[in-house]
């Protein structure tokens, strides 16, 4: 099958409004890349025809500031092998604590530190390398909250893309991990990524969207790094999963909405302790079930 790439480079600056848009529109085929060392960021997708790639970019070019745009956008067919590969330069080992996420074709040359762990990841086109600062907000508080509380409690990861949050969990000691997300492949990646780290069965990876994924699952620990408006929207779904005494972790929150996102959660929620951090442009909330 030919796949055409669209690629424009747009300013770093204009990369949080882009992928509010992007987020808003629901669009699925476009995404934003950065290469934060560069300073350079491409507005990018992938289509099955050229005239596909053309409509997709003028509805959605409608909607951008001319000043954040820097090149003029070039469609290109690419090479059956090209498009398989070319997600891989965009993920790169990294490492908090002791366990490290590793691409998996680096494997044979990637050296484990004695006492350390490692998650071997292909994400194929799903999301979740750990290299965007939404994942990376949600993992550093999985590590932490495992050391607080312990492994002992269920744990749901709402909108699992690759896998990487509920894999995390079962690699850091936890045992009962449910991951569902609404987007088939999503799943078949993810329980791809089980099979690599030899972890087959051990999460109980489902399709799923937050009203039939949530419902009748309460959970200790419930990671959910999707979008602002859709967690607002759910809301009362994503605080009804969560078991007294457990905690929700919400990712994927541009840092300018992250008063919007705690004041709707607070609304319905006001016992619930809440805290926030930032990172880059991002936010996570962390909201504790009395
Ligand atoms: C930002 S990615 C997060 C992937 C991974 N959990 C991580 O932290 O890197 C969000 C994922 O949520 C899924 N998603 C979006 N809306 C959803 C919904 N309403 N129900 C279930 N999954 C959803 C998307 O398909 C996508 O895989």
């Amino acid at each position: 099958m030919a796949v055409f790439e669209f690629k424009l480079e747009v300013t770093l600056g204009a990369v949080p409004a882009i992928e509010e848009l992007l987020g808003e529109q629901e669009e699925q085929h476009l995404m934003v890349l950065e290469d934060k060392p560069s300073g350079r960021a491409w507005l990018t997708g992938y289509f099955d025809a050229h005239e596909a790639a053309l409509a997709g970019w003028k509805g959605f070019a409608e909607l951008l500031d001319l000043e954040w745009l820097v090149t003029e956008p070039v469609i290109q067919e690419l090479a059956d092998k090209d498009w398989k590969e070319s997600y891989k330069e965009h993920f790169k080992a990294w490492k908090f604590d002791r366990l490290h996420w590793v691409p998996v074709w680096e494997k044979a040359a990637f050296r484990l530190p004695a006492g350390d762990a490692v998650l071997w990841l292909d994400p194929g086109m799903a999301f979740g390398t750990g290299n965007h600062e939404t994942t990376r907000l949600v993992v550093e508080r999985l590590v932490k909250l495992a050391a607080e509380k312990g492994t002992a409690g269920r744990v749901i990861d709402a909108g699992c893309g690759s896998g990487i949050l509920a894999l995390s969990a079962v690699k850091l000691g936890y045992g009962l991990v449910a991951a569902f997300d609404n987007d088939p492949l999503a799943v078949d990646v993810s329980r791809e990524n089980a099979a690599l780290n030899g972890l087959d069965g051990r999460v109980d990876f489902f399709v799923g969207d937050l009203v039939s994924g949530l419902a009748g699952r309460p959970a200790e620990l419930l990671l959910a790094n999707i979008q602002a408006d859709v967690l607002i929207k759910f809301a009362p779904e994503l605080l009804a999963a969560v078991a007294p005494g457990g905690v929700l972790v919400l990712s994927g929150i541009l840092a300018s909405e992250s008063m919007q996102v705690r004041e709707a959660f607070g609304a319905l929620a006001p016992a619930w302790g809440a805290d926030a951090r930032l990172m880059g442009e991002w936010s996570d909330l962390v909201l504790r079930r009395p």
